[in-house]
């Protein structure tokens, strides 16, 4: 699978752009703040329908004007797709697929996986956990729509228990009866995302050690633990175990006034020789750590799908010395990544690298 054309139309700086790519290599090469990081968050709405920068919907939409869209020709196995997302500054946004809106947008999910490598990626690093907790969802999402659905009914109920539990608070009573009404239904979905998360990190984990020592040639021990309260040696026993922690906390989220415990409090622990990451790692090391991650997303999201998710380079060149591009564009040749889009400023290094990877590449100056 991969994007033929790609127009676009009001999408931040691009009052009006169109291109056509290579089914390989396609690169953005050009100043600072021309654009190239928007072209890529507008691939990045195709995937996911949204922007990986973490905007609201309507600050992408060009200053000035009353919408933006983005529209592109999709070649898949079976037969060509058009994908088109327009935004209009005062409804709602619409994702259609051959001219047919969408009734939700978690129904796309999955149709066109992507993978992104951004600057913005330390944040997986430095932030709290929820930061991890959206990455890991939004992979696993891509990969199994019955993931997202639970998730969604699991952060409903979470809401509605954390309403009830205020309301008590707030009118100085309490109804057992009523607050246990939620507890069924969130431990099986709870069971479920947590199952889900822990297969998902199990494959990921040899991957990226590996690519962690391709990439940095490094002879540092990586590990990504999966930190949850849910954690039984039973699987069987995960909804169980999930039941009593709500039961023993329960005085304490009455306190409180929302669920302390549950897959809504777990975290990804990132380590370098039993170290948590963050503390020890130096810039090169982090940075070769969140390749090696991203990477092994994308194998394992294509293990899982069989469909190969774009592959989304921000500025990845700009700080890694050369030795690790050398190792990266080995490790490029080795797995076959599917299509690939590149930004960067500095044309020639562009050029350099893509010369050396062994696929068909187009570049674009903006
Ligand atoms: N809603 C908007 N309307 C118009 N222009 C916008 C909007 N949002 C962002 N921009 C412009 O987009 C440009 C930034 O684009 P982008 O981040 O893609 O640049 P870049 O080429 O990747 O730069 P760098 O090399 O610095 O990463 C800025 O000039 C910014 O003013």
């Amino acid at each position: 699978m991969f994007i033929l054309k790609l127009s676009l139309l009001n999408f931040k700086n691009h009052t009006e752009r169109h291109f056509e790519f290579s089914p390989e290599i396609n690169c953005f090469v050009g100043n600072n703040g021309v654009g190239k990081t928007n072209v890529l968050d507008a691939l990045h709405y195709l995937s996911v329908g949204k922007s990986f920068l973490g905007n609201t919907d309507a600050n992408n939409i060009a200053s000035g004007e009353d919408f933006f869209s983005i529209e592109a020709g999709i070649s898949t196995e079976e037969k060509d797709s058009i994908i088109k997302i327009i935004l209009p500054r005062d409804a709602k946004k619409l994702i259609k697929k051959n001219d047919k809106s969408y009734d939700r947008i978690s129904d796309h999910i999955g149709f066109l996986p992507s993978v992104i490598i951004s600057p913005y990626d330390s944040n997986l690093i430095t932030d709290s956990g929820e930061s991890r907790r959206k990455f890991l969802d939004s992979m696993i999402s891509q990969t199994d729509s019955t993931y997202l659905y639970s998730l969604i009914q699991y952060q409903k109920i979470i809401k509605q228990r954390n309403a009830l539990l205020k309301y008590f608070s707030k009118n100085r009573t309490y109804d057992a009866n009523a607050l246990e009404i939620y507890n069924q239904p969130l431990t099986k979905f709870g069971a479920e995302i947590y199952t889900k998360r822990s297969n998902f990190i199990t494959q990921l984990l040899p991957i990226i050690q590996q690519y962690y020592e391709i990439i940095s040639n490094g002879i540092e021990k990586i590990n990504v633990g999966y930190e949850t309260q849910l954690h039984t040696e039973n699987s069987d026993e995960v909804e169980t175990r999930f039941l009593a922690l709500l039961n023993q906390n329960n005085s304490r989220d009455r306190m409180l006034t929302y669920t302390s415990t549950g897959i809504h409090k777990d975290d990804l622990l990132f380590t370098m020789n039993e170290i948590p990451i963050k503390k020890i790692g130096s810039q090169g090391q982090q940075k070769s750590f969140l390749i090696a991650l991203k990477l092994a997303q994308m194998i394992v999201m294509k293990n899982l799908t069989g469909k190969t998710p774009l592959l989304l380079l921000d500025d990845i060149f700009d700080k890694l010395d050369d030795s690790r591009v050398s190792q990266l564009v080995k490790l490029v040749n080795q797995e076959h990544f599917g299509q690939i889009f590149i930004t960067d400023t500095n044309r020639e290094r562009t050029e350099n690298v893509v010369k050396r990877i062994n696929e068909e590449s187009r570049i674009f100056e903006l």
